[in-house]
């Protein structure tokens, strides 16, 4: 778990979250929404109807907890009805106004109305809101008019501001929900012509785009801002530009986040506050340093004899030897992977523990990771180590920031001494080309966030990829540039044996010459079926030699508009395997296509007989 820094959530403007968005019981939503550093509550009706707390209770523990109660909600079709349904829904407010008394709540959310009975009637719609305000306004609570999106008559933004003009009640205001707002296309630009102290409540969520009803698409997909496909930024900078100074106030229905960690869920949400407070010109955290390639990567074993081997075969060698730990250096080209067999488990083998990312200004970037909520690493270093930056992404893997062999900074090579040389280095391999982190299913949206945020990466589509068992999601983040990049998979469910493999591309010069010497020197590269290179003839009008090379090497082969990728995989060690990728002419790809095959290939060979 991070370590909350509410300092820095205080920063800019007020920050709220709707119970809804997190799950467990009341009182644990909120103990989580406090820690993470929020500063106030929407209590969903829900929430307080299943809760063995009063609303006096409730009232004490959000006192207690620091946060401020901003919104009570919702209240469903209320407005433009016959007039003995609207006399009910009156006599339904009251039951609200007193709950709300004794919440200490003073702002009630209306949406708009989804009642078969509702008429397609704005001066009605004006009118009763206007009584409904006064009623409101004897009780000292205001309301906040919201469209939904799939509202009968009402399910846009301009639309149910305009009733709430009409209306010209004091205590009646509007709610603007960027979710409904962008869902249904509608102009932000129309958000200026709103007075900002009628904007009574800014409730904020992002969704990936779908093609999907949008009641479905708001009830199950909506995710934390930054997360999906829609410009919330661009209602947060419209909202601000109104004069609208209330909460920034986060609402979203997620399937996944109503399961997952509530505190961690909490932390998440704010970083995505503070990332997109930041994309709307209201804050400025430390800026970015971004990554321009990797330093190392970091294998953790008690048993480091299989992965040697395998590193010996792709034609690394042991340089050097930590001073002070049991990590070795191996090298070739400008590729590095430390091998420590101070840690990780027996039980599940090699497993990546760490990334160092080369980094202009490693301070800078460390500032930037705490400023975003990111738990920074405790350094359990010996004295004579050089001082080195690191934060731990969501799914564990450290991330060290680094400035290797520069003169104005320590190095973290300075720590290691030469080793008696295992052979010379002799392969193909350049660099790191990129690192494939699998991700645990509930986790994958907040991954994605946090390397865009806390990095300054820049996240790519998400795809789709089937292994024998499983679809799942991948999404690349990369620096501009290309010197790093990061895959990022959903882990495959139960069914795929739930492994959460991870991989370490290497970037070579001639990807079949250094299969070819690979398997030489013994590694065990991974077969790819005949049938495989069967249609890459089909599809396309390879050189016969390049397809005979690539079938005979077990090499892969995609290409788009910029050129060409050629790939291949050793077998798995542990939980991790390595890659062996060849780019042309700026083919700025993974191979996504092939990854099916890919998958397939490594179940089979697991399986084999
Ligand atoms: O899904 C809903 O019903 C619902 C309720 C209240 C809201 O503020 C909202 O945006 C959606
Ligand atoms: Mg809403």
């Amino acid at each position: 778990m991070a370590d909350p820094q509410p300092s820095a959530a205080r920063l800019g403007a007020r920050k709220s979250i709707a119970t809804v968005s997190l799950s467990g019981p009341l009182s644990e939503k909120l103990t989580a929404i406090a820690a993470a550093g929020f500063d106030g509550v929407e209590i969903f009706e829900n929430d307080l109807l299943g809760t063995v707390l009063s609303p006096e209770e409730i009232r004490a523990r959000c006192a207690d907890l620091g946060l401020a109660i901003d919104l009570y909600q919702p209240m469903r079709d209320v407005e433009a009805v016959p007039e003995d349904v609207f006399v009910r829904n009156l006599r339904r407010a009251e039951r609200k106004f007193d709950v709300m008394r004794r919440l200490g709540a003073d702002l009630l959310l209306v949406c708009s109305s989804v009642d078969p009975r509702a008429l397609d009637d704005d001066a009605l719609a004006a009118e009763q809101l206007h009584r409904l305000a006064g009623r409101a306004q004897e009780h000292g609570i205001r309301i906040a008019y919201e469209a939904l999106a799939w509202g009968r008559h009402v399910d846009t933004y301009d639309h149910a501001w305009r009733i709430v003009e009409q209306a010209g009640h004091p205590a009646l205001g509007t709610c603007l929900d960027s979710f409904h707002i962008l869902s249904r296309g509608s102009e932000v630009s129309g958000i200026a012509a709103i007075p900002g102290e009628k904007i009574f409540f800014l409730q904020l969520a992002d969704a990936p785009k779908m093609a999907m009803d949008v009641l479905q698409w708001s009830r199950h997909h909506r995710c934390f801002p930054g997360q999906g496909g829609l410009d919330v930024a661009s209602v947060v900078q419209a909202a601000a530009r109104t004069g609208y100074d209330g909460p920034l106030s986060l609402e979203v229905f997620n399937d996944v986040f109503r399961q997952a960690d509530a505190a961690r869920t909490a932390v998440d949400a704010l970083r995505s506050l503070l990332v997109l407070e930041e994309s709307a010109g209201l804050s400025e955290p430390p800026a970015p340093s971004l990554p321009t390639g990797f330093a190392f990567a970091e294998l953790a074993t008690p048993d480091t004899e299989p992965v040697r081997a395998v590193l010996d075969a792709l034609g690394f060698a042991r340089t050097g030897r930590h001073t002070s730990k049991p990590v070795e250096l191996w090298e070739q080209g400008a590729a590095r992977i430390l091998l420590n067999s101070g840690a990780g488990s027996r039980r599940y083998g090699p497993a990546l523990a760490a990334v160092g990312l080369e980094t202009p200004d490693p301070a800078q970037a460390a500032h930037r990771a705490e400023a975003l909520l990111a738990p920074v690493v405790p350094r359990r270093r010996a004295p004579v180590d050089a001082p080195l930056d690191a934060v731990a992404a969501p799914d564990g893997t450290e991330l060290f920031f680094c400035r290797t062999g520069r003169p104005d900074h320590p190095s973290w090579t300075g720590d290691f001494e030469p080793a008696p040389a295992t052979r010379h280095q002799a392969g193909h391999v350049e660099r790191i080309d990129h690192v494939a982190l699998t991700q645990p299913w509930h986790q994958f949206d907040e991954a994605v966030l946090f390397h865009r945020g806390v990095l300054g990466l820049t996240v790519h589509e998400s795809l789709d990829l089937a292994d024998p068992y499983g679809l799942f999601r991948s999404r690349a983040v990369a620096a501009p540039g290309g010197g790093v990049r990061l895959a990022l998979n959903v882990a495959p469910g139960p069914g795929a044996d739930g492994q959460m493999l991870q991989h370490i591309a290497l970037a070579t010069d001639d990807v079949i010459a250094a299969a070819r010497e690979a398997r030489a020197r013994g590694a065990a590269l991974l077969p790819i079926p005949a049938n495989y290179y069967d249609d890459l003839a089909a599809r396309h009008d390879l050189d016969p030699r390049l397809l005979d090379a690539l079938r005979e090497s077990g090499v892969l082969y995609d290409r788009d508009e910029h050129g060409e990728f050629l790939h291949c995989y050793t077998a798995t060690v542990g939980r991790v395997f390595f890659e062996l990728v060849q780019r042309t002419g700026g083919h700025q790809g993974y191979g996504a296509l092939n990854a099916g095959i890919r998958l397939a290939a490594q179940y089979a060979h697991q399986h084999r007989p």
